[in-house]
């Protein structure tokens, strides 16, 4: 493939600014990419193992001169970064992020970009619980959707630029408005997140009682539970309070189905809770039918046509 941009700059060093450095160099996406992380630990880190051509020991050298500038630091941090690297921005150039809340990001780092300079929000729809330089893969990305979330007034031609980055990066892109994302990610990822912490919360108060029973008989549905707790803290608190309304909307509507299931197993009424799973079970089978879950092993699939 050839290059996208010349010159791209990363600032935030952890799982998704190197898988994103790994894929744009696996395909030759990028001429030269930059990159900068707050803390010295994990600047050496990158040195060692090579992520970016150069390591920058402030975020403003890091973008001098970038086509392409991604903020891959956590929600809460990207206003800041903003404000850091806005004088040496480079007029023309591309500032994108990759963060899993859009409206607040956009409010708290569009306000911070020279004239002349280009915003375009993205959130690829891809992740794992590890974080960190060391943690990122050229894979990552690959039939994923990556969610473009242009604001007013975006240039046509830096959107379809950055699409046709996270395109060789292997992602499926869309276009959707900031609103739509946060209330799309607060039901597919946010609020999913937090009854997952919620439930190894209570688990772990459990254990206490049971001494290790809760792990050590513990079956795939808690497994995955304890693996999605054990993602970054910060980066999952900020989330959070960034996307306070969608997500408290989603959770209020969640714990009112869920005192109409604990009613039903109260009172012993069956036919609700088989309803209810059936009902959930089926949109199971849509989404697998409809092919959208890439790791659902094919005998699963139906043959369309
Ligand atoms: N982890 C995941 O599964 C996904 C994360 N995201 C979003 O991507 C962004 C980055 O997440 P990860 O790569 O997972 O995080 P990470 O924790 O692996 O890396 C974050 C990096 O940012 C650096 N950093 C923190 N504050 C900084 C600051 N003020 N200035 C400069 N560097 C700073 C940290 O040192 C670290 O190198 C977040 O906004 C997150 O919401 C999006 C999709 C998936
Ligand atoms: O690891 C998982 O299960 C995820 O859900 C990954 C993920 C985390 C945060 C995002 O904003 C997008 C994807």
């Amino acid at each position: 493939m050839s290059v996208i941009y010349d010159r791209v700059a990363l600032i935030g060093l952890g799982l998704i600014a190197s898988s994103m450095f790994w894929a744009m160099k696996r395909a030759g996406l990028a001429g030269e990419v930059t990159g900068f992380a707050r803390s010295e630990e994990t600047r050496d880190v990158a040195r060692e193992i090579g992520l970016c051509d150069r390591v920058c020991d402030s975020a403003a050298e890091a973008v001098e001169g970038a086509d392409l500038v991604v903020l891959c630091v956590p929600v809460g941090a990207m206003g800041a970064v903003a404000e850091e690297i806005a004088p040496a921005l480079k007029p023309g150039a591309t500032v994108s992020d990759v963060g899993s809340v859009k409206k607040a990001v956009i409010e708290a780092v569009g306000p911070h970009l020279p004239q002349g300079v280009h915003f375009v929000p993205a959130h690829p729809m891809a992740g794992t619980e590890h974080s960190g330089p060391r943690s990122g893969f050229a894979e990552l990305f690959e039939n994923k959707y990556t969610l473009i979330v242009p604001v007013e007034g975006s240039d046509r031609a830096a959107v379809d630029r950055l699409e046709a980055l996270w395109q060789a990066m292997g992602a499926k892109t869309d276009e959707m408005d900031a609103d739509h994302h946060d209330l799309v990610c607060a039901v597919t990822s946010h609020t999913p997140h937090l009854i997952a912490y919620t439930m190894v919360g209570v688990a772990d108060d459990l254990r206490r009682v049971t001494d290790s029973e809760v792990i050590k008989y513990s079956a795939a549905g808690f497994r995955d539970f304890t693996r999605i707790a054990a993602s970054d803290p910060t980066m999952w608190r900020d989330v959070f309070l960034t996307n306070k309304d969608a997500t408290l909307e989603v959770l209020g509507r969640f714990t009112e189905e869920l005192f109409a299931l604990q009613r039903a197993i109260r009172t012993g009424d069956g036919d609700l809770l088989h309803d209810y799973f059936t009902r959930t079970r089926s949109i199971r089978r849509g989404i697998i039918e409809a092919g959208q879950d890439t790791d659902a092993p094919d005998f699963g699939r139906v043959k369309k046509g």
